[in-house]
């Protein structure tokens, strides 16, 4: 287990965007030709669009094997399929519509309308026998094994649908959780559990602009996971936080020291 997270800052959002998908890009070959196929969990939010698109922009976008990708989402807002404010919505928008993906092995959570209704916690239950059933016998508690796991990290320091204090942050069995009043809207989300998080191989958590500013000072400087989800967001072999300047400006000095003059 790798608690200690490595930190890369880029100038701008937008470098940060084209080097993260860069950098998932060659994670997602090398997986591939190691092991057959490739794992990644894709987020919701800014950033985690944000990359997305740079993706699709990418010229090396055609080094990956689309069909040989498994993807799988860290959370999601409980809305009726297609609503635009769905993360799986926003992310076909941004890059899977434009990929040769195997529909599947593109595992989206499930909608408001969907088998389950309106009923969030069987919608939740039901993702996690999903994705127990993808899980092989050295996979690690209950979900497959996870390349790249990728968290936008929110204002608050909440990442995927973990919100300071509410119930699902406390979750230790269960990989995946109903959440009911976030504060964000829409208030009914479903979540993967930090122990699901921590499963994964490598967890990157992206946090670009001046918004994300103090909570990647709180959720790096000790805090605890119940007060600050991201602070307890690592992955098994690496973690690694993804920012802009204007993200990494309230770090300690210890953990981004200020360029020199
Ligand atoms: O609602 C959500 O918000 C977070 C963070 O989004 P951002 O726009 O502030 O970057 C996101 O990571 C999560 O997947 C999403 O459901």
């Amino acid at each position: 287990m790798s608690t200690t997270p490595q930190l890369v800052v880029h100038r701008d959002k937008e470098l940060m965007a084209q080097a993260a998908a860069a950098r998932l890009i060659t994670r997602i070959v090398d997986a591939q030709a190691s092991r057959g196929s490739a794992s990644v969990v894709l987020t919701g939010g800014r950033n985690g669009n944000g990359l997305l698109a740079a993706l699709a922009a990418a010229p090396a976008r055609d080094a990956v094997d689309w069909g040989r990708l498994d993807l799988w989402w860290g959370d999601e807002r409980f809305l009726p399929e297609g609503d635009p404010e769905r993360n799986v919505t926003q992310a076909r928008e941004a890059l899977l519509d434009a990929v040769p993906l195997d529909p599947e092995r593109v595992h989206a959570m499930p909608a408001s309308d969907g088998p389950h209704g309106i009923d969030v916690d069987t919608a939740a239950a039901a993702y996690a026998e999903e994705l127990a059933r993808a899980a092989g016998p050295t996979n690690h508690g209950g979900v497959p094994e996870f390349d790249v796991l990728m968290l936008g990290v929110g204002p608050d320091t909440h990442v995927a649908s973990l919100f300071p204090e509410l119930p699902a942050v406390r979750e230790t069995e269960r990989t995946v959780v109903g959440v009911h009043g976030a504060p964000k809207p829409p208030p009914t989300r479903v979540t993967l559990t930090l122990p699901a998080i921590r499963a994964a191989r490598e967890v990157w958590l992206l946090a670009a602009g001046e918004d994300k500013a103090e909570a990647a000072a709180i959720a790096l400087s000790g805090a605890g996971e119940i007060q600050a989800p991201a602070a307890g967001a690592y992955g098994r072999a690496r973690t690694l936080w993804l920012l802009d300047a204007a993200a990494a400006s309230q770090l300690p000095r210890a953990l981004y020291p200020p360029a020199s003059a």
